[in-house]
């Protein structure tokens, strides 16, 4: 009888030259215990003058220093591997068993994160390659701004035009203003297609951006909607009951794009509730408001987080995510996944991305700690041995029960 063979979601390779990396590591390990051994033997004689004594300290504490800082670095370099994922391989197996997932996107401030760039973070995560149905989108918004809620009730009539663009022609990045800003490659797309969602979106930037600068929204759109209703009585970003607007509900069926009806995603607007004497004003807290509200609208087990200011550079990292959880060998081991920063325009003449790739490696090294390189990803075990794991910072995919934020 033909056996079984088992194919994994993802795999784990070993980075090339760790031996060489190891006997370069030994010998420089070396050269600071020999340091630290002719510190030891030399301390200055008690009847060294001032100048000369504080000469050592300060050539001491230099020293220190380095090592300390050169032990950390080893954390991160000593075991790098490569993951990659096998989405083809997920499609097969689970195409129609996929879980929900609930992407969260926190913005606190109209001002320093401008509206237009939050609705085209958000419009990433919508685009995302996979099952609409199974996807809900949370813009948590710190700031209460009725200028946030009008952009993304833009975006949600945009989302019509662009989700369905985006999935024909395949594009990438799937940020509009990204997108639109690289436009001259030879794309696959036909011109006369992408010109029209081009003059759409810019029709719709330049509504936000005029709305944004005069701070005020246009008399028809706060008419149109309801949702405008809810700021009647906000006295105070500081002090007022939560504000939730869904603008697209994906459990009705007959939400759909423009073209060749393509199912939307759910999009929620949310805005906590906020009182003078709480402390609310950090992104932990307003995680937290995210789950309890999406749990009683798409309850996915899985979130995926992103910040307003970074927009989803890929289209299918929620399935690279998948291919680890949802792996039959080892997905039980795992509790998140988290991505690699990529940043643009760090200076003006970066024009060959050096900076770009000097981050990446930087960044791969760390999660090489944990023994994934161009993910992290943790395992639920160990830490007080209850499952805990604690997680710092930036693109975290988790599993909906295993998660609080630690703040208000
Ligand atoms: O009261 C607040 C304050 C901040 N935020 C949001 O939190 C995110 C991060 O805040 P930011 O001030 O931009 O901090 P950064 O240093 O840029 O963010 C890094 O550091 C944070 C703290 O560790 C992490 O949570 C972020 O994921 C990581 O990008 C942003 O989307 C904010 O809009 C809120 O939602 N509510
Ligand atoms: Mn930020």
């Amino acid at each position: 009888m033909e056996q079984e063979v088992y194919l994994p979601l993802f795999e784990t390779k070993a980075a090339k030259g760790r031996v060489a990396y190891k006997l370069y590591s030994f010998t420089v390990f070396v050269g600071i215990f020999l340091i630290w051994v002719f510190r030891a033997s030399h301390l200055p004689p008690a009847e060294t003058e001032r100048g000369r004594r504080w000469g050592w300290i300060g050539l001491t504490m230099a020293e220190l220093w380095f090592s300390f800082y050169w032990f950390l670095t080893q954390f991160a370099r000593w075991n790098p591997v490569y993951r990659s994922t096998f989405k083809r391989r997920l499609s097969q197996r689970y195409e129609k068993e996929l879980p929900g997932v609930d992407v969260f996107v926190c913005t606190a401030d109209p001002t320093i994160e401008p509206p237009i760039m939050v609705v085209n973070t958000v419009l990433s995560v919508m685009a995302y390659d996979y099952p609409p149905e199974k996807l809900a989108v949370y813009l948590s918004d710190d700031a209460g701004s009725e200028l946030t809620f009008y952009a993304l009730l833009e975006a949600s009539r945009f989302a019509k035009h662009w989700l369905p663009f985006c999935k024909k022609f395949k594009v990438e990045p799937r940020s509009p203003a990204a997108y639109f800003s690289t436009v001259d490659r030879d794309d696959q797309e036909p011109l006369g297609d992408r010109l029209s969602v081009k003059k759409i979106y810019e029709e719709m930037r330049d509504r936000i951006d005029i709305a944004t600068r005069l701070a005020q929204i246009p008399s028809d759109i706060r008419n149109e909607h309801k949702g405008f209703h809810e700021w009647d009585s906000v006295s105070s970003v500081r002090d007022h009951p939560a504000i939730l607007q869904i603008l697209i509900d994906g459990r009705e069926t007959e939400v759909v794009g423009i073209e060749n009806h393509d199912k939307l995603p759910t999009l929620v607007y949310l805005s906590r509730e906020k009182r003078p004497h709480c402390h609310h004003n950090f992104k932990a807290g307003a995680m937290n408001a995210l789950i309890r509200v999406s749990s009683k609208i798409s309850n996915g087990p899985i979130i995926l987080n992103v910040d307003c200011d970074v927009y989803s550079n890929n289209s299918e990292s929620v399935r690279d995510a998948m291919c680890f959880f949802m792996d039959e060998n080892k997905g039980h081991e795992i509790a998140y996944v988290q991505y690699p920063q990529s940043y643009n325009n760090l200076t003006r003449n970066d024009l060959h991305g050096i900076l770009l790739r000097v981050i990446n490696e930087v960044r791969h090294s760390l999660c090489a700690w944990t023994g994934y390189n161009n993910f992290l990803t943790f395992s639920c075990k160990s830490l007080f041995g209850i499952g805990l794991k604690i997680c710092f910072g930036l693109f975290p995919v988790y599993f909906h029960l295993l998660v609080y934020f630690y703040g208000q």
